[in-house]
């Protein structure tokens, strides 16, 4: 297997094509993520980061390009083939953590197990565990979403989207809601995480300072890469 997770080749999106709507919001996107990178993609609202995300994540299909996860190509695949690779290689953080309240916070963290296969084993329950130490949460297994902080809200978040081991984790703004200590301790998680799982990380982000501590950030402007570099300050 390559050491690629993700390459994109040409990749372009036009919503509302062929209307009066028609709106190309990126165009000749290519990047490749090497198997264990921290990346970050920053860029002005509306230069298309989201849109970027999305198709990533195969939550849409390109306008133009390939996208190949792993080595795959995955523009013409089914939604059967999608949601299948979507689930085997993609772990997802977005903003709003989106924990479900009625759950612990360990069940929270099993959750994508539950919903592949049901009950899940007993080495799953320790696998969320470790993850939660690894976050810093083992305390909190037994508590509520509502009873646990923000930060601590997204860090069980992050525990959720590890769980089933992806070799690429997408975060859209997961620390827009955080106040600035916050946000830098869960970049920190971010770059722990990578070390330790050796999952290639994409984490969005408006703040230039959390940008700075990612060893490479790509800049979106106007649905384009204007730059792609490596940070001189990261330990990374
Ligand atoms: N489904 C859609 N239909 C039409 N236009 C869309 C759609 N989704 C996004 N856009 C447009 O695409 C452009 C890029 O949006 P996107 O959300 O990707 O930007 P962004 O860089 O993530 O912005 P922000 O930092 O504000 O979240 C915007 O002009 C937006 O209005």
């Amino acid at each position: 297997m390559s050491d690629e997770v993700l390459c994109l080749q040409g990749i372009g999106k036009t919503f509302n094509q062929g209307t009066p709507l028609e709106s190309t919001v990126l165009r000749d996107i290519d990047l490749r993520l090497g198997r264990g990178e921290l990346t970050a993609l920053i860029g002005p609202s509306g230069s298309g980061k989201s849109t970027l995300l999305n198709l990533i994540g195969l939550l849409d299909v390109p306008s133009a390009g390939e996208l190949y996860l792993q080595g795959r190509p995955t523009r013409d695949s089914d939604d059967t083939t999608r949601t299948h690779l979507r689930n085997q290689a993609l772990g997802f953080v977005f903003q709003f953590h989106h924990l479900i309240s009625a759950f612990s916070v360990l069940e929270n963290v099993l959750m994508p197990l539950i919903i592949r296969s049901g009950r899940p084993s007993a080495d799953a329950v320790e696998l969320a565990r470790s993850l939660l130490r690894e976050v810093g949460l083992e305390d909190l297994a037994d508590k509520k979403p509502t009873e646990i902080s923000g930060g601590q809200q997204q860090r069980v978040a992050i525990a959720r989207a590890l769980i089933t081991r992806p070799p690429l984790l997408l975060a859209d703004e997961p620390t827009g809601n955080l106040d600035s200590k916050t946000a830098a301790s869960v970049f920190e998680l971010f770059r722990r995480i990578n070390e330790q799982f050796g999952c290639s990380i994409l984490v969005v982000t408006h703040d230039p300072r959390l940008a700075a501590s990612c060893p490479r950030t790509v800049q979106l402007v106007d649905g384009r890469i204007v730059s792609d570099e490596l940070s001189k300050s990261s330990s990374g």
